[in-house]
């Protein structure tokens, strides 16, 4: 049974209360860091530190070992890395000439472990060669792993297993000098499977480190890692809101709709561009990405996939892309967040094996093929700073509620506003389009139940979101049309040629977007898979289908993901990018003088 972590009746000093808000004169410069991480945090934009640096930050500088639990989107990674990279440079300082290891941060995910390399290196932007951090989370030969430990990186951020590896190649001199240890997302790596790795570490690393335990919910798991590796931690327990002005924070609303109208609400959404902005599309298997993509791509809607089964240059390269804005729609799974992790047992277990089965049972030997297949390391809803991302769209409910916190915090991240919305199938219109349907949604409002209870406890609440249906059900013809295309063959089929895409794109070419950078612009993850059959009538829609109030009509409640563009400067740019379009149209102007060209013949 899982028991919410009590940290008032710990021995622990419990730095934090529910009214701890942040002063308005704590700013970067008043926290003495050192200059040159100064100039990389004004460099990143930042004006002043949120509450959970604010609170962390002087705590970890005075060699306190620190657990704490904020938000989602808080800016948890700066508020260890900061301290990390000031105890680097005192070190360097001191003794110029020495190499060591001082740091390991652990994180659960390959994705993880490559956003906090990058946010670590752009801290230290300014720090010449005085830090060096290295990402050992990736797949590499023993010989690239022994030439990247050779010189003793001062950070080394890995998953547990690889940080493991790592440890026992370097042996002694790489960790004889270690002084702190980071958990990133401690809630998580438990449940990773990491616990004999982690056990293993304790083991290796030297006594009386300062620990960090970072997490955005305070469980069980944080309780077992801190009795592991903690000595008498400051717990800050930020709440949730503390943070956040009027504006900010996530809008969470729920469509009751059947699943054929998930599909139809998909196109409606998607074609009149209802959604003001990014949009993250989670759903509870890996052939529904491959469903849902192809059904949008009947309608010329282009969208991208993550799931576990591309390789992992590919996922990383699609969520950079994402936050430069190169996309607008990713639809993901978050298959480590579908073994449910709550204590009713009929939280059904989005199993993975469950995956192409379209309802059926999975037989033990794909149950087997199917899991050798994913990449254990992988995850998209816990960690993974998407940018602006205007809405979070919950086409298939997460088993837990703890998974939906993590889902929905992929909007409305620094202080931001977002939108997130659920899609519910109530008990009486499941079974309605059985062929589509993926068993777990049977339990939906069940699960719904207990998301919002969790929500309320928290002082959020989840409102109806409200479609005008007459409207919509116009474009039910076009959607059943659309939908008939997608067929298992051709789900499968789309699968199975994405994967080798994106392999190819992956291994082969990785060579040469090392060496040619410039080029990885040019590769795109959101194509056309064209598995289904394509209807180009589709493609448009009629104008007698249109409301005759505009396609704002359609909605009546706020405008989805509005909130969230107003403050971003992506929005800006959209508009701009759309502007040029529309006057490149007009004028023909900016057309690829070649293929405009008409060459006369002198006569
Ligand atoms: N002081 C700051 N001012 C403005 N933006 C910030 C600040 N600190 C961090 N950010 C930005 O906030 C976003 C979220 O930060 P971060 O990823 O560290 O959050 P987190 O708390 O670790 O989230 P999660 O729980 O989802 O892992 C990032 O885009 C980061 O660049």
């Amino acid at each position: 049974m899982k028991r919410k972590f009590e940290a008032d009746n710990d021995a622990a000093v419990v730095a934090a209360a529910a009214n701890m808000t942040l002063d308005d004169e704590v700013t970067f410069q008043s926290l003495g860091l050192d200059a040159r991480l100064l100039q990389g945090i004004a460099k990143l934009g930042f004006a002043n530190p949120t509450l959970v640096q604010a609170k962390a930050i002087p705590l970890a500088l005075e060699g306190k070992d620190i657990l704490a639990r904020a938000k989602t989107g808080s800016g948890k990674t700066a508020a260890y890395l900061l301290p990390l990279l000031q105890s680097v440079l005192k070190a360097k300082e001191a003794s110029p000439n020495e190499n060591a290891t001082r740091a390991f941060i652990l994180v659960p995910t390959k994705e993880l472990a490559e956003q906090v390399q990058k946010m670590c290196e752009k801290l230290a932007a300014f720090c010449g060669k005085a830090v060096r951090v290295v990402n050992g989370a990736q797949n590499v030969s023993e010989q690239v792993q022994r030439s990247m430990l050779s010189e003793n990186p001062d950070i080394i951020v890995a998953t547990p297993a690889k940080a493991l590896l790592h440890i026992t190649l370097g042996g002694q001199a790489l960790v004889e000098k270690v002084v702190h240890l980071v958990i990133d997302e401690a809630d998580l790596v438990l449940s990773y499977g990491y616990e004999d790795d982690l056990q293993a570490i304790a083991k290796a690393l030297p006594k009386g480190l300062q620990t960090f335990l970072m997490s955005a919910t305070l469980t069980q798991e944080v309780e077992t890692l801190k009795k592991l590796f903690c000595r008498n931690p400051v717990i800050l327990r930020l709440q949730e809101g503390e943070d956040e002005d009027e504006s900010g924070g996530v809008s969470q609303y729920v469509v009751k709709c059947a699943e054929d109208e998930k599909f139809l609400l998909m196109y409606v959404i998607f074609k009149l561009k209802l959604i003001k902005g990014k949009c993250i599309v989670f759903v509870g298997e890996i052939d529904r990405c491959y469903r849902l993509k192809l059904f949008l791509e009947q309608f010329g809607i282009r969208s991208c996939i993550l799931n576990s089964e591309l390789p992992v240059n590919s996922r990383l390269h699609i969520v950079e892309e994402f936050n430069k804005g190169v996309y607008d729609i990713i639809i993901a799974t978050d298959e480590h967040e579908v073994v449910g992790d709550e204590e009713d047992e009929d939280i059904p277990k989005r199993a993975l094996a469950m995956d192409n089965n379209d309802g059926g049972e999975p037989s033990k030997k794909n149950k087997k093929k199917k899991k050798a297949r994913l990449d254990k390391e992988y995850g998209v809803s816990r960690g993974i700073d998407f940018q602006n991302v205007a809405c979070v769209l919950n086409f298939d409910l997460p088993a837990t509620s703890k998974s939906y916190t993590h889902r929905i915090g992929r909007t409305a991240r620094a202080g931001k506003s977002g939108m997130a919305m659920s899609f519910v199938i109530p008990e009486a219109l499941h079974g309605k389009h059985k062929p589509t349907c993926i068993p777990s949604t049977k339990n939906d409002e069940k699960v719904m139940a207990r998301i919002t209870a969790h929500q309320t406890k928290k002082g959020k609440v989840i409102k109806p979101y409200v479609f005008d249906m007459e409207q919509v059900e116009s474009f039910r013809y076009r959607m059943e049309d659309a939908l008939r295309s997608v067929t298992r063959t051709a789900i499968r089929e789309a699968r199975t040629r994405e994967i080798r895409q994106e392999i190819l794109a992956s291994e082969k070419l990785k060579r040469h977007f090392e060496e040619n950078p410039e080029d990885l612009k040019h590769l795109r993850h959101d194509g056309e898979l064209r598995a289904a059959k394509i209807q180009p009538h589709l493609r448009h829609v009629p104008e007698y289908l249109m409301p005759k109030d505009g396609s704002a009509a359609i909605t009546k409640g706020p405008e989805i993901g509005g909130a969230a563009l107003r403050k971003s400067g992506e929005n800006r740019i959209r508009k701009a990018r759309e502007r040029n379009k529309r006057v490149r149209k007009q004028t023909g102007k900016g057309r690829d003088p070649l293929k405009m060209f008409k060459g006369k013949t002198k006569k």
